[in-house]
């Protein structure tokens, strides 16, 4: 079974991350079983572009014989508990429940699917869109070999995955890495801003911005040089790039310690959502 899904694949809530993982599934042909999509509004954009996809609005439409391989659980943690209970028909060995709800613990999916159900708890991120997401799970005790197997696969056709022991560490990767693309959304709307406020057009500021951060990023992947060396090779002496890092660095109210406080508040949010 390793490689492939055969059996359907049920996605559940096609929003904007569970529609980011199928994007990228649908392009890799990692769901040779057929995707099923539920969601009372969500999905229409993935049918008739010649993948084997189907939409039902709720889990009360879905066939009686359907033998899902694989339920993503994709809707927003605090629509988990309306939700969950429904699926419970389709708990037992041969079902992987692969949650990407943030803060919603592997304790709280058995407790409504029962203690014998596979359970994954997982953190994506929307870079999966484009195959550069990089997303790291958490099994529980029944999931197989072969199935913790199946789901590395399926998270690595859309970028990096890797698997922990510790479910404790998911909650800073969601602070971390799952939210981590919208710090650097933000970080290119603020080089735009500032870009502009320094006497450029829109349009060029935006693309500077735009094209540096992509760059610096994939120049970081890249290089054999660790990110601070390569800030390092920026940074002429008495240079324009100093002066800038002597504001963005500066002790308690700088990126680094900014990013500490955010990261820490994200984490704790997330424990939060264990609801
Ligand atoms: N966005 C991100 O970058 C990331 C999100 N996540 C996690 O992914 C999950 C989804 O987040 P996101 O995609 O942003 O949220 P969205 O609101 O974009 O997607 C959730 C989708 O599920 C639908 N939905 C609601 N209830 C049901 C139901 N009972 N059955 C089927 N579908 C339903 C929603 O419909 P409607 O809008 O009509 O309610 C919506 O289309 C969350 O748990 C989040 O923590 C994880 C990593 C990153
Ligand atoms: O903001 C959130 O709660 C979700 C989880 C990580 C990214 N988006």
């Amino acid at each position: 079974m390793t490689g492939t899904v055969s059996r359907p694949l049920v996605l559940v809530g096609c929003g904007k991350m569970g529609g980011a993982m199928l994007d990228g599934w649908l392009k890799s042909g990692i769901t040779k079983g057929g995707v099923v999509i539920v969601d009372p509004y969500g999905g229409g954009d993935f049918l008739d572009k010649g993948h084997d996809v189907s939409r039902f609005a709720t889990v009360d439409d879905l066939p009686d014989d359907l033998n899902p391989e694989v339920i993503i659980l994709a809707v927003k943690p605090q629509q988990m508990d309306d939700t969950i209970d429904s699926y419970k028909r389709f708990a037992g060995p041969d079902t992987i429940f692969l949650s990407i709800a943030a803060g919603k613990t592997i304790g709280f999916f058995e407790n409504h699917l029962g203690g014998a159900a596979a359970v994954v708890r997982a953190m994506p991120n929307t870079p999966a869109a484009i195959s550069q997401g990089i997303t790291v799970c958490c099994p529980n005790r029944n999931i197989t070999a072969d199935q913790l197997a199946l789901c590395l696969a399926l998270l690595e056709s859309v970028g990096e995955a890797m698997s922990v022991q510790d479910e404790g560490l998911i909650d800073a990767v969601t602070a971390l890495s799952g939210g981590g693309p919208a710090y650097v959304f933000l970080l290119i709307e603020a080089m735009t801003k500032a870009g502009i406020a320094a006497g450029l057009s829109d349009d060029m500021a935006a693309r500077l911005a735009l094209v540096t951060v992509a760059g610096a990023g994939q120049l970081a992947l890249a290089s054999e040089d660790d990110p601070a060396q390569l800030r390092k090779n920026v940074t002429s002496p008495n240079g324009t790039t100093q002066e800038a890092l002597a504001v963005l660095m500066r002790q308690g109210d700088g990126l680094p310690d900014l990013m500490v406080e955010a990261i820490a508040a994200a984490t704790a949010r997330s424990k939060e959502l264990a609801g």
